[in-house]
């Protein structure tokens, strides 16, 4: 199996919502295409990828660095010898060749999405489902889980939408099948966050969490002022209270407030999250990290990650990775995560899981389909094939 081209494009994935410090208004998306001379039921197999929202399009380090050391490695470099196709953690060894640790930013976003591309086409390849390839190779488990708890991130700030709209999009998760979901906060006042917040607590049903992400934005003293107020809540998590890398702030609150603690999505590498781990005074039988690999590398860097945490008592099940991506999905089931997110209404077409997999109560089943299961949504697929 060889990689014939690689072809690579900007997508927009602009809309008028707003979280704590950023507007989605100008948000775009590197989408990348692995095309191969590899066959199956007649069709070239091509592997997609694409990152999650939230950080720009990486044009430019794909197409100056990352993409061209692919292109140009000889074809032993990069395939399994046992099985002739493409190894992506051996891609991954190449594209980051010539880079210098630290600094992950930007180049962990643009290696994540080729990575993303590189794992739908060995899977294709093999013939197997993502979730079942990511098993084999990583798994510690007798079998892959074949659903996944998931839950509807959104309740972003909207102009148009105060709180009857905010009401609006919770009842359509909860109709669609989610029972748990997430909303901002920290881009209000906090006495307006609170109303949000028992807007959406009002609705939800008996057994159903509500989350909250404040993205970052909080100096130490508004994250504490906050979590007393939120301490009033039984909430499933508080999400990102201050800036990603200040690990000090996060122990400081972590020993003020009992309730859980998630954070992670703005780490891109295995360092920064053995920082976390080691001066963040979280609390593996509590909080929840969401590190997302397409942001950060890719599967390979994940799987550091993970064997990194285990050293300070966290388990897979700790991990919910941000993103609502289907290479998530498939990662969640593979190493029995805590779950996923999911974007059911916002981000779209890359929001939401295959079509063939409703979510029932707050789960939803892992598709069969060889690769990602990027071909079972079909409008991101259609997208993806004009584009690429
Ligand atoms: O608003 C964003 O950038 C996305 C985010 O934090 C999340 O999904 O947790
Ligand atoms: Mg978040």
């Amino acid at each position: 199996m060889r990689i014939t081209k690689i072809t690579h494009s900007e997508a927009p994935i602009a809309s008028r919502i707003s979280n704590a410090v950023i507007d989605f208004s100008r948000m775009t998306v590197s989408v990348v295409a692995v095309h191969t001379d590899a066959v199956v039921d007649g069709e070239p197999v091509v592997g997609y990828g694409f990152h999650s929202n939230g950080r720009y399009a990486q044009t430019g380090i794909l197409a100056t660095r990352v993409l061209p050391r692919v292109e140009e490695a000889p074809a032993e470099a990069i395939t399994d010898p046992a099985t002739g196709i493409i190894d992506p953690v051996a891609v991954h060894r190449v594209a980051m060749a010539n880079e210098k640790p630290g600094g992950h930013g930007d180049r962990a976003v643009a290696v994540g999405t080729l990575d993303m591309a590189v794992w739908d086409a060995a899977a294709k390849a093999a013939g197997l489902p993502l979730f079942r390839l990511l098993h084999r190779r990583f798994g510690t488990t007798p079998e892959p889980e074949t659903a996944v708890w998931v839950y509807a991130a959104g309740g972003y700030y909207h102009p148009d939408k105060p709180l009857d709209g905010l009401r609006a999009e919770i009842g359509g998760y909860l109709e669609t099948g989610y029972r748990d979901v997430k909303i901002k906060i920290g881009g209000a006042p906090l006495a307006e966050d609170m109303r949000r917040i028992e807007t959406v607590l009002e609705l939800l049903p008996e057994g159903s969490r509500l989350a909250v992400d404040a993205n970052g934005r909080f100096d130490l003293a508004t994250a504490l002022e906050y979590a007393r107020a939120l301490s009033d809540y039984d909430l499933m998590w508080y999400e990102e209270p201050v800036d990603p890398l200040d690990y000090r702030a996060h122990a400081v609150l972590a020993e003020e407030y009992a309730g859980p603690l998630a954070t992670g999505e703005n780490l891109f590498s295995a360092a920064d999250v053995r920082n976390l781990r080691r001066y963040g005074g979280l609390r593996p039988h509590r909080d929840v990290l969401q590190m997302d690999p397409s942001l950060s590398y890719g599967v390979a860097e994940y799987d550091a990650m993970l064997r990194d945490l285990a050293l300070g008592g966290w388990s897979p099940r700790n991990c919910c990775p941000h993103g609502g991506n289907q290479i998530n999905l498939a990662l969640a089931a593979a190493y029995g995560f805590g779950g996923c997110e999911s974007y059911p209404q916002v981000f779209e077409p890359f929001g939401g899981f295959a079509e063939n997999t409703p979510i029932t109560d707050g789960r939803v089943a892992l598709p069969e389909a060889p690769g990602i299961g990027i071909e079972l949504k079909p409008a991101l697929h259609s997208m993806l094939r004009e584009r690429l």
